[in-house]
């Protein structure tokens, strides 16, 4: 294999959230995308949708594996069988996928298709899932990372990086080991944090729910991800979370011994505190800005918006006319409630401009 420009046809296997989106953005650039579910109704959604055709005769040049991690092993090792194309997939986890593939292979005796396999990973997504949550710009701008083993052939792994590009993400290439050590991190641990304090309010009181603000909002936003997918996600990464979760254990058992033996208020109780949150803070700060760059530090400009229609619409052209850069974009609006908050990030230079022009034109803004 030479010729590593993506032509297509691309063959996507799962016509849910992922590969609906992949099929989106490749049938936009005119690529012929093929769909293939093991859900007929599923493909033929995301056929309705514009993400590609359940019926294309040619050999494909390129196939997606978009199924669950479960499932993602056994079709890498089929569509090797059956093709002779460049074969990806999108799970969440790397290393069982490849092992699972290359126990198939060799079983079969067919070892060496494994050389047309490289594993890769859009770090895009959502807590919905299906063909109806696709979207043609979901990976605009995210990182995609490649994950080529010790046989992936070259050219193999320059078309799966043609393919990332071409839905408009930027690409990083790591082991499998590291991959699945890093989404550990920035990935799973992440989700489980947020489905325990997601599980928190399951029984608190209505009243109490009713004080909810944009914090618990963010906090949990991610718990509402599918738990099914979720399990083996997590079932698959398991050695890197297990570490991950030792670490939160230990710094919650130091947490609730120096809340339990000190009086609240004394000094080695606010002194373990005040370390957790500082740790936080440096944490954070170290979370890359959008589009992979590096972190940069926004200010908030809350804005309270009348729940009117076209108001928000006012907003961004007052803002726009201020020259300033809104880099990030918040709405808190509670049902049944006559005003909404809109908190606007922009770069620390352009906070007085904004601040000024939108007061200049009658709106209620706070720092
Ligand atoms: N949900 C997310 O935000 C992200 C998910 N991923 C990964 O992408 C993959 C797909 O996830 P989603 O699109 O969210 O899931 P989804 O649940 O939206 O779609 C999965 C699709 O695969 C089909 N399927 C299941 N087993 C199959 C099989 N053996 N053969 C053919 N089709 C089969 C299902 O019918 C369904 O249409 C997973 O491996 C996941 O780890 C990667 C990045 C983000
Ligand atoms: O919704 C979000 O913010 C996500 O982080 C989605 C996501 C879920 C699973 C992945 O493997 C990658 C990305």
């Amino acid at each position: 294999m030479s010729d590593t420009a993506l032509r297509g046809p691309v063959r996507i296997v799962g016509t849910g959230l992922i590969g609906t989106s992949i099929g989106l953005a490749l049938a936009r650039l005119g690529v012929v995308v093929e769909l293939v579910d093991g859900d007929p109704d599923n493909a033929l959604m995301a056929e309705r949708i514009g993400a590609g055709s359940r019926l294309v005769q040619l050999e494909p040049q390129l196939v997606v594996v978009a199924v669950p991690p479960d499932h993602v092993g056994t079709v890498i090792a089929e569509q090797l069988e059956q093709t002779d194309a460049v074969v990806t997939d999108a799970a969440s986890v790397k290393g069982k996928p490849l092992a699972d593939a290359k126990a198939l292979t060799e079983a079969a005796g067919r070892a060496s298709d494994l050389s047309r396999y490289v594993g890769s990973h859009p770090m895009a997504g959502s807590e919905r899932n299906g063909p109806l949550a696709g979207r043609a710009d979901l990976f605009e701008g995210a990182t995609w990372a490649i994950t080529p083993h010790e046989t992936s052939d070259p050219a193999a792994v320059e078309l799966v990086r043609r393919l990332a590009e071409a839905c408009g993400a930027r690409t990083v290439e790591l082991s499998v080991p590291d991959h699945d050590l890093a989404v550990a991190r920035v990935s799973h641990l992440p989700q489980l944090m947020s489905s325990l304090a997601a599980g928190t309010l399951v029984d608190a009181p209505t009243e109490h729910l009713e004080l909810s603000g944009q914090g618990v909002r963010d906090v949990t936003r991610i718990a509402a991800s599918d738990p099914g997918m979720w399990t083996q996600i997590v079932a698959a990464n398991s050695p890197a979370l297990s570490g991950l979760l030792e670490q939160i254990r230990d710094e919650l058992d130091r947490l609730l011994i120096a809340l339990s033996k000190e009086q609240p208020g004394s000094q080695s109780s606010d002194d373990e505190v005040t370390a957790v949150l500082r740790r936080g803070v440096s944490g954070a700060v170290r979370v890359p800005g959008k589009h992979g760059s590096p972190h940069i530090e926004l200010v908030p400009v809350l804005v309270t918006i009348p729940d009117r229609p076209g108001q928000l619409a006012r907003l961004f052209a007052d803002a726009a006319a201020s020259g300033a850069n809104v880099e990030d974009l918040r709405i808190d609006h509670s049902p049944g409630r006559p005003v909404g908050e809109v908190e606007l990030a922009v770069k620390p230079a352009s906070v007085e401009q904004l601040v000024d022009v939108l007061t200049e034109r009658g709106w209620s803004v706070h720092r």
